[in-house]
């Protein structure tokens, strides 16, 4: 891209509207529907229904239209999720950091994903939920033991945050949007 073409590119996000899609993915109960009431609607309830195959829901914060796909958890709908992360700006994988039983399927289930060819290169951002409960894991215990440091091909990044708590949800939607694009 000539210096010219670089130029009118970032005058013209100062002016356009930007946009990007995302897909929420990660085992069943951990927050990923949640996730999404918190930023769009800055919402939290007890009483969440799993999701059954998958949700699609238009945010937009600020400037920026985020297209989310929130996918369902179920082990019968993770075949699924490559599809639906296929040409996504980002991928967000969820994790119930207090349910440390579930931690090493987690771990699994996302080396599983992120080994289709068709993701190279897409940015992750690993998000551990439910801080607020006191037998959360430590940010560092769940980098090692998702083996993030392993992830070498993608710019990978982690926050610890809570829906209930409303904790962290802000940065999560800052670092989104530095991974939007102009819409063209
Ligand atoms: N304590 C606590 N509970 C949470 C938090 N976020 C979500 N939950 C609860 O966790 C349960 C599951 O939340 P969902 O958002 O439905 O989880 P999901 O990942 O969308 O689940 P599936 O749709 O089945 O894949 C609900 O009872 C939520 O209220 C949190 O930050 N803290
Ligand atoms: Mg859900």
């Amino acid at each position: 891209m000539g210096l010219l073409d670089s130029f009118l590119t970032w005058l013209r996000s100062l002016f356009f509207k930007q946009e990007m899609e995302l897909s929420l993915v990660g085992l069943q109960n951990a927050g990923k529907t949640s996730l999404l009431n918190a930023i769009a609607v800055s919402g939290y309830s007890e009483d969440m229904i799993p999701t059954v195959g998958f949700n699609m829901r238009k945010v937009t914060k600020g400037n920026v239209t985020i297209k989310v796909w929130d996918l369902g958890g179920q082990r019968r709908f993770r075949t699924m999720w490559e599809r639906y992360c296929r040409g996504v700006s980002v991928i967000v994988y969820v994790v119930d950091a207090a349910d440390r039983d579930s931690v090493p399927i987690s771990r699994s289930e996302l080396h599983d994903l992120l080994m289709k060819p068709s993701l190279s290169g897409i940015p992750l951002l690993v998000l551990g939920n439910k801080i607020d409960k006191s037998e959360a894991l430590s940010k560092q215990a769940l980098v090692d033991q998702l083996g993030l440091d392993s992830i070498t091909d993608k710019e990978v990044c982690c926050y610890m945050i809570s829906c209930k708590d409303s904790i962290n949800i802000d940065v999560v939607i800052d670092w989104l949007i530095k991974h939007s694009k102009t819409a063209t």
